[in-house]
């Protein structure tokens, strides 16, 4: 199963369409591998939840919104515990490691994977990685029980620290060996979960009896396949101290402006759910939508308009919006992203140019930037449940033998996606779906786009989706719901 050292898509196909994407497992380069019962028949939390263990066949469809012809189309393999486990409790030293930047929930997945591990399977032995993938060369590791863990679900952060860059997979595999690691648990976004396949990669060339299991974490939200990232929800919510803020400074004042701006590098869901949310927001402004500043449909004219009209108004940009305005930045972070502008900056300067020099009106702008406040919050309640489903699953999943996967909701069913899709592309807001619409409909704004851009944009979506035999919806569609027969063909 294996070519150009990249193993081989396990694909499963059944009546009428059905194809599931499998993940690896241990049993498919090790041969003869003995199984365990699963301790959990065992624990009376369990032995009284019927059909406690799931299926071997349960599998979560991709699409849910079907027609009458449609085809099954994709499936995920549903997570859970298994009958069966690949390990023997006593064998498993597991590790984990935080890659990337923080986000609101971090703490109560180590947690959750720490307390599955002790208390569901009996597993003593775990070990926190140190500064994410560079900490498994180059720094020391943190016991952990749960004991150490028990209180840290309610601070911010990762007690594991973080890093970005330094992955170098030889030595992160040497390191993984030499300590006996056998269950590698990696928490972290679109790049985390890339270094996580390459390490599986690398593992299964050696033969190793090892299993990879990454967690997705994402701030921004721009993990495909998943229904949303964890700490989204928390973030959105924090968002919404520095929107009211920025309300409150712009009503008080004549021609009051309040400007935040919320993380959101490539894709602007943070910034489209707090404005959806808020209702005080008048204009929102994301990475996926272009925008223009002068002239007839533009930026200042919607101002200008508003403040007319309302006497003030509050603006949201994500932190990637615009980018194509500003000088282009040739800097890079450790990993290899690229270094923003200062967007909100560059527009604050514009908005008041514009009004002092060119329309001679006194306005009042406050600029606000909360971006490192809304992720460094402790995960919210609803957070927190999703992270603990997510860790539960994880560990199942890894004590299952199987490997390679990443442990994520889908349809508001928690399943394992192999690493393939999860790295295929990013997650965007699709501006031609209904969400984007919803948005444009609460704030009034213009949408910046003819007719013509819609229309190409949305047969660009429909062809590509065609080519992907899987889909009867947008793949985008876990945020922004629409199938291309749906699209709403009066949309501006
Ligand atoms: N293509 C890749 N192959 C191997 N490792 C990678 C790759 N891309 C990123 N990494 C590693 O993954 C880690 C995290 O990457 P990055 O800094 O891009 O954060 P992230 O996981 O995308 O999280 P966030 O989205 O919050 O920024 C880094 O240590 C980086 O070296
Ligand atoms: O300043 P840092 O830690 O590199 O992280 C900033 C980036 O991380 C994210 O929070 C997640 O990718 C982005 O929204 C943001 O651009
Ligand atoms: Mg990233």
């Amino acid at each position: 199963m294996e070519s150009n050292g990249i193993s081989e898509q396990k694909i499963v196909t059944g009546d009428s369409g059905y194809i599931l994407q499998d993940v690896p497992h241990l049993s498919d380069y090790i041969p003869d591998l003995p199984t365990y019962s699963n301790p959990l028949q065992d624990n009376p939390a369990y032995a009284v939840v019927k059909q406690y263990f799931v299926h071997v066949d349960d599998s979560v469809p991709q699409k849910i919104v079907v027609h009458k012809d449609s085809p099954r189309g994709i499936h995920f393999r549903r997570a859970g515990p298994r009958q069966k486990i690949y390990f023997e409790p006593d064998e498993v030293r597991a590790c984990i490691v935080t890659c990337g930047g923080l986000c609101p929930g971090l703490n109560t997945v180590i947690r959750e994977i720490v307390y599955s591990l002790y208390h569901m399977y009996g597993v003593t032995r775990v070990l926190g990685i140190d500064g994410g993938y560079k900490g498994f060369y180059a720094r020391n590791t943190i016991p952990l029980t749960p004991k150490v863990v028990n209180d840290i679900h309610k601070r911010g952060g990762t007690i594991l620290g973080t890093s970005r860059g330094g992955h170098d997979t030889s030595k992160i595999v040497h390191s993984i060996q030499d300590r006996g690691i056998n269950q590698v648990y990696i928490i972290g976004g679109d790049g985390t979960q890339k270094g996580a396949s390459v390490i599986f990669e690398e593992i299964r060339r050696r033969g190793l009896k090892v299993v990879v299991a990454g967690i997705p974490k994402t701030i921004d939200n721009d993990i495909p396949v998943i229904d949303r990232s964890f700490g989204f929800d928390t973030a959105v919510e924090e968002a919404q101290r520095a929107i009211n803020a920025a309300h409150v400074e712009a009503e008080s004042v004549e021609n009051g402006i309040g400007l935040v701006k919320l993380m959101g590098r490539y894709s602007g869901f943070i910034a489209m759910y707090a404005t959806l949310a808020s209702r005080d927001v008048d204009c929102c402004l994301i990475p996926e939508s272009p925008f223009y500043l002068d002239g007839k449909g533009g930026l200042y004219e919607y101002i200008e308009k508003q403040l007319k009209e309302n006497g003030h108004m509050v603006i949201v940009i994500a932190e990637g919006a615009g980018q194509e305005l500003l000088s282009e930045s040739m800097q890079q972070d450790a990993s290899g992203n690229k270094l923003l502008q200062d967007v909100g900056l560059w527009i604050s300067q514009g908005i008041k140019d514009y009004f002092s020099k060119q329309k001679k009106m006194t306005i009042n702008l406050k600029y606000i930037d909360p971006t490192y406040m809304i992720r460094a919050v402790p995960g919210n309640a609803s957070d927190n449940v999703y992270c603990t489903l997510l860790a539960q699953s994880v560990v199942h999943g890894a004590m299952a033998g199987y490997t390679g996967f990443t442990s994520g909701l889908v349809n508001g069913r928690q399943t394992y996606i192999p690493f393939y899709r999860i790295n295929e592309k990013q997650h965007k807001v699709v501006i031609t779906d209904r969400m984007w619409a919803r948005l444009l409909s609460s704030t009034n704004q213009p949408s910046f786009i003819s007719n013509k851009e819609v229309i190409e944009d949305r047969k660009e979506h429909i062809s590509g989706e065609e080519k992907n035999e899987e889909t009867q919806l947008l793949d985008d569609g876990k945020c922004a719901d629409v199938a291309p027969e749906n699209v709403d063909d009066s949309f501006p």
